[in-house]
């Protein structure tokens, strides 16, 4: 078994007390507009104000997963008067926190390099995927230092000699900051990702190597990959464009102990589905329904956590273009603005629910046809359904905050920069953007304190309140910059332990 104390997630709610993050890196201020649609970002960023933001955000985590941790930070920010990147906050800098609680894709990878087999292996397996020449693997395999290593394997950027000079070697990772995205914890396995986009490819195959590291004992049988089948390079193109095998982990949802989400989007193929809902059934995972959501293949909604999170047992927030609600008023042709502003005929696709069951008493069988007995009205009808079911809400309590208060144009607005992505630190605990305003006085009326990461801080500073302590809150960070990267603290958040519910 691995150890349960290192890796274990039943829920998107029970208290965090262990996560996977990754701070902007110098990939991140590489960025050029010829790029972006290939990396998959809108805009360049500032980096500098990206990472201060990001700072708090790992602050924050740090107060309430290893408060410890939280002397050494204050020193630091207290020495390092100006504007630079915080030494504390660098991987691989000796003043860095090294939190075993907090820990940075960077940091694992270094550690993971440090065996000279799997150095070798992730060396070659990346230079085969990005094509390099022999004499560039050849550079890689000469860096001796495995932080110094780890950082030219996610930037992509050999270490600066001439000040007017970047070497790349190749492409940026600009977004291994969501690590949501490379995998995910269900109960005690972990389901690896394999990106949809040839950007977020040497994400999955660094977090393959990373798997390795100590926290995944007995990694193999615990260790759950989705691929192609072996015989997929004998299809055509057509065949081969029908059964792609993509999944990334912000469509899939450890809603409750035996439950989880799985989104059908433009990231997470049908197929890849599939195989998902099986492999699940066949491990001892715990996992004994399947609900799939299915989402139109769209930038601004890539993954279904960009449209709904789960705040509190009683307490969802979601984008009000996915309302039954809003859906039947559009039926009823009393709700025109979309056709007016857009009049693109995609924008209402509905959404589409199915559940599947594990039979009860049957032995795996991978030929069976699971139940799909539950049909959805839409994502009310479902959150309802989880919070009733799975929490033992009662039925009138359930509270469904929408993004931009589902005022036109706020509601758009503030889902692209990510209303509904927030991270929930425990039950009624959770993390969003401050510039989605709406939203935010949506929650206050739905009864939160709506509290800034900095107010948080002096609070916790001068002991008038303690992590513990603090309920029903959400935490807003700045989020100038975080936000053109397009995802939210959810995104940005690999929890590999939660407490139980
Ligand atoms: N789970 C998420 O929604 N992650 C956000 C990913 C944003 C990133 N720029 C991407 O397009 O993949």
């Amino acid at each position: 078994m691995p150890n349960e104390n290192n890796i274990h997630v039943s829920s998107e709610l029970g208290a965090l007390q262990r996560i996977i993050i990754h701070s902007p890196d110098g990939g991140i201020g590489k960025i050029v507009p010829s790029k972006f649609k290939d990396w998959l970002y809108d805009d360049t960023v500032f980096l500098k104000q990206m990472r201060k933001e990001y700072n708090d955000y790992v602050k924050l985590l740090l107060y309430f997963l290893d408060p410890e941790k939280i002397p050494h930070i204050q020193a630091c920010e207290k020495q390092q008067t100006d504007d630079s990147q915080l030494d504390c906050f660098k991987p691989g800098n000796p003043a860095y926190f090294n939190s075993d609680k907090v820990l940075d894709v960077e940091y694992l990878l270094a550690k993971v390099l440090r065996d000279s087999h799997l150095r070798d292996r992730i060396i070659a397996s990346v230079c085969a995927i990005e094509g390099c020449s022999y004499a560039t693997e050849k550079q890689l395999c000469e860096i001796a230092d495995e932080h110094e290593l780890a950082k030219v394997l996610i930037t992509g950027v050999l270490p600066q000699k001439n000040p007017n000079k970047v070497q790349f070697v190749f492409q940026p990772l600009p977004n291994f900051i969501f690590t949501r995205d490379i995998s995910i914890v269900i109960n005690n396995y972990l389901l690896l990702s394999k990106a949809a986009t040839e950007a977020r490819e040497r994400e999955s195959l660094l977090m393959r190597y990373i798997a390795y590291h100590e926290l995944f004992t007995d990694k193999q049988e615990y260790v759950i990959e989705i691929n192609e089948s072996n015989d997929f390079f004998l299809l055509d193109e057509v065949q081969q464009q029908q059964r792609k095998t993509s999944l990334e982990g912000g469509d899939i949802m450890m809603i409750a102990p035996n439950h989880i989400l799985v989104g059908c989007s433009a990231r997470t193929t049908p197929s890849a589905v599939n195989k998902i809902v099986h492999a699940v059934f066949k491990n001892k995972t715990g996992i004994e329904k399947v609900t799939v959501i299915k989402i139109p293949s769209q930038r601004a909604i890539m993954h279904i956590d960009t449209v709904f999170t789960h705040v509190r047992k009683d307490v969802w927030v979601l984008f009000g273009r996915f309302s039954e609600v809003l859906m039947r008023e559009r039926n009823e042709q009393k709700f025109s603005y979309y056709d007016d502003f857009t009049n693109n005929d995609e924008t209402f696709e509905e959404v589409e629910i199915i559940r599947f069951y594990k039979p009860a008493h049957i032995t795996y069988n991978p030929a069976a046809d699971y139940r799909q007995d539950i049909v959805f009205k839409g994502m009310e009808d479902l959150l309802r359904n989880i919070s009733i079911k799975d929490f033992d809400v009662p039925e009138n309590e359930v509270k469904i905050v929408y993004s931009g208060n589902n005022i036109f144009p706020y509601d758009e607005r503030e889902q692209w920069t990510d209303s509904c992505n927030l991270l929930a630190l425990k039950d009624g605990v959770a993390i969003a953007y401050d510039r989605n305003e709406e939203t935010l006085k949506a929650f206050k009326e739905a009864g939160f304190s709506i509290k800034k990461a900095e107010e948080l801080f002096n609070d916790f500073e001068s002991s008038e309140l303690t992590p513990e302590k603090v309920k029903d809150t959400i935490i807003i960070l700045s989020s100038n910059e975080l936000s053109r990267a397009r995802g939210g603290a959810h995104c940005m958040s690999l929890p590999l332990l939660r407490a139980e519910l």
